[in-house]
């Protein structure tokens, strides 16, 4: 799509606006409010602006900085500054709840209820300090899972520092202080070590009772990439052996503590006395983490990323892990939405898009048999 059919599209919504501001109907006159003269011409111009990132892999300069204007303007985002000097936007929402994000990493480190109760584990050894990824929280694994590659563990997102999105892709959020937009890009020092240009943006919003991560990743560069991909989410548990994974049975999975054989999962339910370091393979959309002695279950839905890692390093690992309490691999356990096994490939300027959710209910409501739309559907 040509600049000038840009230009006449965004004068055209300019020409509809104005001419529907005062619309007739049936002899009354509505009064079409700023908000949805803005609505048409973001829509407009979001149409335009979609149809150039597709085929040129960029948006003009013009249409980025209307797009900016039409942002809706609400309260500005919390950035604050932690004592290690790492910066972090906080979410709220009106109930109560709240998120921390840390540009480093571009990693959520807190997700606490309208109770202030905290969701997500945190080490009691993290190191906030880069080079070092933080021990807790949602890190990001891109483009390489573990050390199935030849970058560092986890690939380069965790230990790199993020900025804001200011021109996110392709709606902005519907509210400044509950959302925020992240990306990452490949520096020249990354090229060298994974010679790809890439852009990966990242959408966390806050809702009551539901954190909701958007990742995408577009091939910036001539030439067609492969990566892996994981948000690897550090739950906070009551006591690891009191909590069982449901959703993962019958599936197989590659053991990473057995030289990643391929196996099948035998029992009902996953429960834990030892160390577990797996990728179940083909899983369904929504997994259960159920904490018994908290009451409390997470849910987490996924959506195009196929994979689920689980993993908990147990006593002898956790000693070995200098970021890690000794105890702590007791109130902690690892269920990430991944794509691990069949790589992601994007051609130039495509883009890769997937959702993870994750959100909590009690217990009873989907522990197996009660979970009502279980029973009703028998979906997972
Ligand atoms: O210590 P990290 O780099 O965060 O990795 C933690 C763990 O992640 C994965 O599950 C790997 O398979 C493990 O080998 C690794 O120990």
């Amino acid at each position: 799509m040509s600049r000038v059919f840009t230009m006449l599209l965004y004068n055209a919504s300019i020409y509809l606006t104005w001419t529907f501001h005062e619309l007739k109907v049936g002899g009354f006159y509505f009064e079409l409010e700023a908000d949805i003269k803005d609505l048409i011409i973001t829509f407009v111009i979001i149409i335009a602006a979609s149809n150039l990132e597709w085929n040129k892999g960029k948006v003009r300069p013009l249409v980025s900085s209307i797009r900016a204007k039409l942002r809706p303007k609400g309260m500005p985002l919390k950035l604050v500054q932690d004592a290690d000097g790492l910066p972090r936007v906080i979410l709220t929402e009106p109930t109560g709840s709240s998120a921390e994000v840390l540009l480093y990493g571009g990693q959520v480190v807190s997700w606490k209820t309208e109770r202030r109760e905290e969701l997500l584990f945190k080490s009691s050894k993290a190191i906030w300090k880069p080079p070092k990824a933080v021990r807790g929280g949602i890190p990001v694994c891109f483009p390489q899972f573990g050390n199935l590659g030849s970058l560092e563990q986890h690939g380069i997102a965790r230990s790199r520092m993020w900025s804001l999105d200011r021109d996110p892709s392709p709606f902005p959020p519907a509210n400044n202080q509950s959302s925020v937009d992240l990306i990452l890009k490949s520096t020249e020092e990354d090229l060298k070590t994974w010679p790809h240009s890439f852009e990966l943006r990242l959408r966390i919003s806050l809702n009551p009772g539901k954190l909701t991560l958007i990742p995408r990743v577009r091939n910036t560069d001539n030439k067609a990439f492969s990566f892996m991909f994981a948000l690897r989410n550090y739950l906070s548990v009551s006591d690891i052996s009191e909590v069982r994974v449901e959703g993962l049975e019958t599936l197989d999975y590659f053991d990473n503590l057995m030289h990643r054989e391929r196996f099948t999962e035998q029992a009902d339910a996953i429960t834990f006395d030892g160390e577990i370091d797996r990728v179940y393979l083909s899983t369904p959309t929504k997994i259960a983490i159920i904490d018994h002695e908290k009451k409390r279950t997470f849910v987490l839905r996924k959506d195009n990323m196929p994979d689920a890692v689980v993993w908990n390093p147990w006593d002898k690992k956790a000693k070995a892990l200098l970021d890690l309490g000794d105890e702590d691999y007791k109130s902690m356990l690892c269920v990430d939405s991944a794509a691990i096994e069949t790589p992601i490939v994007l051609k130039p300027f495509e883009e890769w898009k997937s959702c993870q959710e994750l959100s909590t209910v009690s217990s009873s409501y989907c522990s197996g048999q009660l979970d009502p739309r279980k029973v009703l559907y028998g979906f997972r």
